[in-house]
């Protein structure tokens, strides 16, 4: 029996004992005596009795240990052409003054922060600084427009936002302080101040309750480390689910701190003084885990990357960064590089950089298809390595543990379970499906430390969404099989979640926007197989009768809806305006059976259906975006 199998069977056969030793790396201001807790179940809560601050595991320990001197925070920034790396010791002197600043706001112990930032180093400050003084923060990730924003703040009701004049999108300047104010005014609650990092790209007008982060951060004294409950909220991040109200994910202080620890030898084989390169974004629970508290929690450096991965200027700038900055492992989407095949296909720009330090390449977010993974394993000869996880769990549920032992790998699958998980595929009866067989993907309850305990001021809407399905279970939404050896395939959701360029979202609030539109009777959004994105969202209205505007106009007014009301983020470039939907007799739209024709699969025609011969007329639009056969 190899080491994996030893410690998998270990992880579950003894997760007290387990998790405990794993607790062991983490400092604690009150150790648990304990691990887990089940006498709320299905509310299980880790580490019931620990104390701990996870700013101070994070930054200040590391200077206490004697490694102030050393990279904690590399800034990379090609849209500025600026950079700045932090040391442990000028890092928390950062954070310990912004917390104070925060602090001298009255914002304290359980009090909520939004965050809603580009991708600078201040958003990694303001991240911890709340984590300092025990208040909980949730970053908003900038790409969403203010209606996403308002209802964040409305759920979160922060008693501060922490904001930046502009985001800087490739060559374009994003003026963020209009879109926080649009968000403010469309929100019921209304935060007591706001303060705003003043960028040169762009600086913003600054109103009575908004005040300058360098002023304010000038003037504050320093904020302690406040000792909280492992059990204490460490922070907020929102996911989409399958209406428009976003789920507030709820991570938790000592489960969160244990288990990233953790991951970060197990799973990156990254420990002190060594350098993680993950491109994503702070607004992403990657970002969380892997831009921020993972690395800092190890005590290696991590990099903040203020750029994409093609056009910044270009396609070399991930190997530039590798190379910069002496990464040992870097962690991204697939979809990113998609986007550096199509524009580098042979990858000749890595001929310009030294990449002798890079040992890993990690990548989640969507499925890894099995192209992009043979054409960066050829590449970069180094292990490629797919793993699958979610916001809600908050580290890999599955991943190929190259720190406890590497194994074979399945092209097209994320290897095994990771210590911590017992995953299952069920039928809809509750049975497991043979091996081989399509199911729903389950993790058997308790969930390991570090996934979420609930939702934000919902445990209904927690049993509803994840624990009702399969009694005993946690419902991932994703669907897929598991081989002989026990490696796991995830081929898509049971939901009507979609996946875009890594991010998730939610057709359902798109069909919201457009249903919002005046002239919209009813509508359909799906999602479809897209090169580059993975998947891209579609929509299709039916007007209302009697509309005499015309098609392509309205068209255009909605997709520019939907990035008015979600975000660019959301991708939805392609609407039609078509005589009716496909329904049930009952009524319902025949989502699957759109996307099934749409992705070109030989798709049934479900025998309820209504009327087939609007599926008919539908077809050939929905095989080509432009209609022709
Ligand atoms: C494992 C658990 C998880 O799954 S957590 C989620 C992990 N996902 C990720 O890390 C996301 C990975 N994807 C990416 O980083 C990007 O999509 C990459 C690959 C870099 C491509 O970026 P980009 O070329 O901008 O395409 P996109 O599809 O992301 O953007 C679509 C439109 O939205 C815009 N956008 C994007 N980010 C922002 C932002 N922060 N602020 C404002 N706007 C933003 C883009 O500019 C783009 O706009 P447009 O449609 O071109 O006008």
């Amino acid at each position: 029996m190899g080491m994996y199998d030893d410690v998998f069977r270990t992880s579950l056969e003894d997760p007290e004992s387990f998790w405990l030793r794993a607790a062991q790396g983490v400092d604690w201001e009150v150790a648990p005596s304990r691990a887990l807790d089940s006498s709320g179940a299905p509310f299980y809560r880790w580490f019931p009795d620990g104390r701990l601050n996870v700013c101070f595991n994070a930054v200040d320990r590391h200077v206490e240990a004697g490694r102030g001197e050393q990279p904690a925070l590399v800034y990379d920034s090609p849209v500025t052409g600026t950079g700045r790396t932090y040391t442990y010791t000028q890092l928390r002197d950062e954070v310990a003054a912004f917390a104070g600043a925060l602090a001298g706001l009255g914002v304290g112990h359980g009090d909520r922060v939004v965050i809603y930032m580009p991708m600078v180093p201040e958003a990694a400050i303001a991240m911890l600084a709340c984590a300092r003084i025990g208040a909980v923060h949730s970053v908003v990730f900038g790409g969403f427009a203010p209606p996403e924003l308002a209802v964040r703040i409305d759920d979160a009701t922060p008693k501060v936002i922490v904001s930046a004049s502009c985001g800087i999108e490739g060559k374009r300047v994003i003026p963020y302080k209009p879109l926080l104010d649009r968000a403010i005014e469309l929100a019921g609650h209304k935060p007591q101040k706001r303060i705003i990092l003043q960028r040169p790209q762009e600086r913003a007008e600054l109103g009575p309750d908004d005040l300058d982060w360098a002023g304010l951060v000038a003037d504050a004294p320093p904020a302690a480390c406040v000792p909280v409950a492992a059990t204490d909220p460490l922070y907020i991040l929102y996911t989409s689910g399958t209406t428009g109200k976003p789920k507030g994910v709820v991570r938790d202080c000592g489960g969160c701190a244990v288990a990233l620890h953790w991951s970060m030898g197990a799973v990156y084989d990254i420990g002190p003084g060594e350098t993680m390169f993950t491109g994503s974004d702070v607004g992403w629970v990657v970002g969380h885990s892997y831009i921020v508290y993972g690395p800092l929690l190890a005590g290696a450096t991590t990099v903040l990357y203020e750029g994409k991965p093609v056009g910044t200027p270009d396609a070399g700038q991930f190997w530039r960064v590798a190379a910069d900055h002496a990464v040992k492992t870097m962690f991204t989407a697939p979809t990113a590089f998609r986007a550096i095949r199509k524009e580098d296909p042979k990858g000749a720009l890595t001929a310009d950089y030294d990449l002798s330090r890079l040992r890993y390449l990690f990548l989640a977010g969507e499925r890894l298809d099995p192209e992009t993974y043979h054409w960066a394993s050829a590449l970069l000869d180094i292990p490629v390595i797919d793993h699958w996880w979610q916001t809600e769990t908050g580290w890999p549920i599955v991943a190929n543990p190259v720190g406890i032992e590497a194994a074979p790998v399945k092209p097209g699958s994320p290897t095994r379970p990771l210590p911590g998980w017992d995953v299952r595929v069920l039928d809809p009866s509750g049975q497991p499906v043979p091996v081989g067989v399509d199911g729903a993907i389950v993790v058997k309850l308790p969930l390991p430390p570090g996934s979420l305990p609930t939702l934000w001021n919902d445990d209904a809407r927690f049993v509803a969404s994840y624990l009702s399905a399969y009694d005993g279970y946690y419902l991932t939404g994703d669907s897929g099989h598991l081989d002989e050896d026990g490696y796991v395939y995830v081929m898509g959701r049971t939901d009507d979640v979609i996946n875009v360029a890594g991010h998730r979202l939610s057709t359902g609030s798109m069909e919201e926007a457009l249903a919002a539109h005046p002239d919209v009777a009813e509508c359909a959004v799906i999602g479809v197989a897209d090169d580059l994105k993975g998947q891209v969202p579609r929509g299709f209205v039916v007007l209302k009768a009697g509309t005499a505007r015309d098609p392509g106009e309205v068209e255009a007014e909605l997709v520019q809806l939907v990035r008015e009301r979600i975000g660019a983020v959301a991708s939805l470039k392609e609407v039609a305006v078509v005589a009716a939907l496909p329904k049930t007799r009952s009524g319902k739209i025949l989502r699957k059976t759109m996307r099934g024709i749409a992705d070109g699969l030989d798709e049934p025609v479900p025998s309820t259906v209504d009327d087939p011969s609007v599926i008919e007329t539908l077809r050939p639009l929905l095989r080509r975006p432009d209609g022709t056969v």
